[in-house]
């Protein structure tokens, strides 16, 4: 008879890819596919555990040479396998210009969080319990409210790329996610077909794109029309801490919080930055910028330049983000979740982690309605009346799907380059762009 607890006796690396509209941010537009890395771990009792994090190469690599440290340990160790990982992944830079979407996105990635997302979907079904009640203090709440990422979409008939073409779907949301959405009304659109859908009490628009003031009209359009919503704007640092304030100063009672308006300039670093922003409006900062690890947090919180800190699990674990949720709490700060493209086993990753973190949290981000459909689990976690309601089954609560997963493999296999790049596609809208950190991408 075995005792203890499970060993762990095989990890499979699957890289996959999925579609993607042609979102618009201060980085460029979106490629017609995004990358992810899926991590299943089986342990000797049968059971297999589910992970995900995101592509690329790099990322892909860290997690093959993980395989070493895990196989072969039992699943009640998985406090020393996730130390062992976090020594052998350590190091990297992630202070954020608007890098963390380009290049220095795989500093910034704990490829351990997928690990770490199996060994507690094991640890879990081996107990009898969810993951987040593994998680820090335990869980906490049984629904997680999530906001509607709203983006800006460019015309993809001005590229040769295979976007999906939803336009015949009987389903609204479907066919507005593949359509052109650059006016303030046509993203007032795209809010009403994302809350018809998913019921949406907060939103979040990303700005960066267009003129600021365009932006801030088509905010006050989205308030005009949803007043009972807490709206957010995003341009990921790029306007000055003079126009970040010019307009935001007569924002108070329509932005809800004003995420990463500005970065650093002028010899200021983005938290100094940051901080007078806050006390020339009066607004509450979020960010996923300029506190991104445990130091930055520090400086963060020293010099009082956010409210809401958006710790996304695959940046910071799952273990650290409840870490940082606790901290947030006793600090009188915020938790939230910043999120990239991803597939249904990270909504089950953010949804046990902000199940975890103790006090009140703001609506979580989560791009999953970009992606709702390519389903790689049975029965994934759903968006409904704007919260998620944690399924009541032991792990992290979804199953793989094998077929799925090895379509979205063969995706990937077919894929030229398997690193995010926003740059190529928006070249067909603007010949030779390149990416500035400091101006929205329409505007060159
Ligand atoms: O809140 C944010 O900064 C994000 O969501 C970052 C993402 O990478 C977003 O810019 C995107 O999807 O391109
Ligand atoms: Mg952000």
């Amino acid at each position: 008879m075995e005792r203890g607890t499970p060993i762990i006796t095989g990890m499979q690396v699957i890289p996959v890819a999925g579609y993607d509209s042609m979102l618009l941010t201060l980085s460029g537009a979106h490629a017609p596919f995004f990358t992810r890395n899926i991590v299943l771990l089986t342990d000797s009792s049968g059971n297999t555990g589910l992970g995900e994090v995101h592509g690329g190469d790099a990322i892909t690599a860290a997690l093959e040479g993980s395989r070493e440290l895990v196989v072969g340990r039992a699943v009640g160790e998985y406090k020393e396998i996730l130390r062992d990982l976090g020594r052998l992944h350590e190091g990297g830079d992630g202070e954020g210009l608007q890098g963390l979407d380009l290049k220095k996105l795989q500093f910034v990635v704990h490829a351990e969080t997928a690990v770490e997302s199996a060994l507690l979907d094991l640890l879990g079904k081996f107990m009898g319990l969810p993951v987040s009640a593994l998680l820090g203090g335990g869980r906490q709440r049984e629904k997680i409210q999530t906001l509607g990422y709203l983006f800006y979409v460019a015309d993809k008939g001005r590229t040769p790329l295979p976007y999906l073409d939803e336009r015949g779907s009987n389903e609204r949301w479907f066919r507005q996610r593949c359509s052109k959405a650059l006016e303030p009304e046509e993203i007032l659109e795209q809010a009403h077909a994302a809350k018809e859908r998913y019921g949406f009490e907060c939103l979040k628009l990303k700005g960066g794109v267009q003129d600021g003031e365009r932006e801030m009209e088509t905010v006050r359009l989205l308030k005009r029309e949803f007043p009972a919503a807490r709206i957010n704007i995003d341009p990921n640092g790029a306007w000055s801490l003079r126009r970040a304030v010019e307009l935001c100063r007569g924002m108070r009672g329509i932005l809800s919080y004003c995420e990463d308006p500005c970065s650093g300039e002028q010899g200021f670093s983005g938290r100094e930055i940051m901080a007078e922003f806050k006390r020339q409006t009066g607004l509450p900062v979020a960010t996923n910028m300029i506190a991104t690890d445990w130091r930055q947090l520090r400086h963060s919180v020293l010099s009082h330049s956010v409210d809401i800190v958006l710790a996304d699990p695959h940046f910071w674990t799952m273990e650290g983000s409840v870490r940082a949720g606790q901290v947030l709490r006793d600090f009188g700060l915020q938790w939230g979740s910043h999120s990239n493209n991803h597939f249904d086993i990270s909504l089950a990753i953010f949804a046990q982690t902000a199940a975890a973190v103790p006090g009140e949290i703001t609506a979580m981000d989560t791009h999953w309605i970009w992606q709702d459909g390519q389903y790689l689990t049975r029965e994934p976690m759903e968006i409904k009346n704007g919260y998620i309601e944690l399924p009541d089954r032991p792990g992290l609560g979804v199953e793989a799907d094998m077929d799925r997963i090895l379509a979205a493999h063969a995706l990937y296999c077919k894929l030229g380059r398997h690193d995010r790049d926003d740059a190529a596609a928006m070249q067909y809208l603007i010949p030779g762009w390149t990416f500035d950190p400091k101006r929205p991408c329409l505007i060159r």
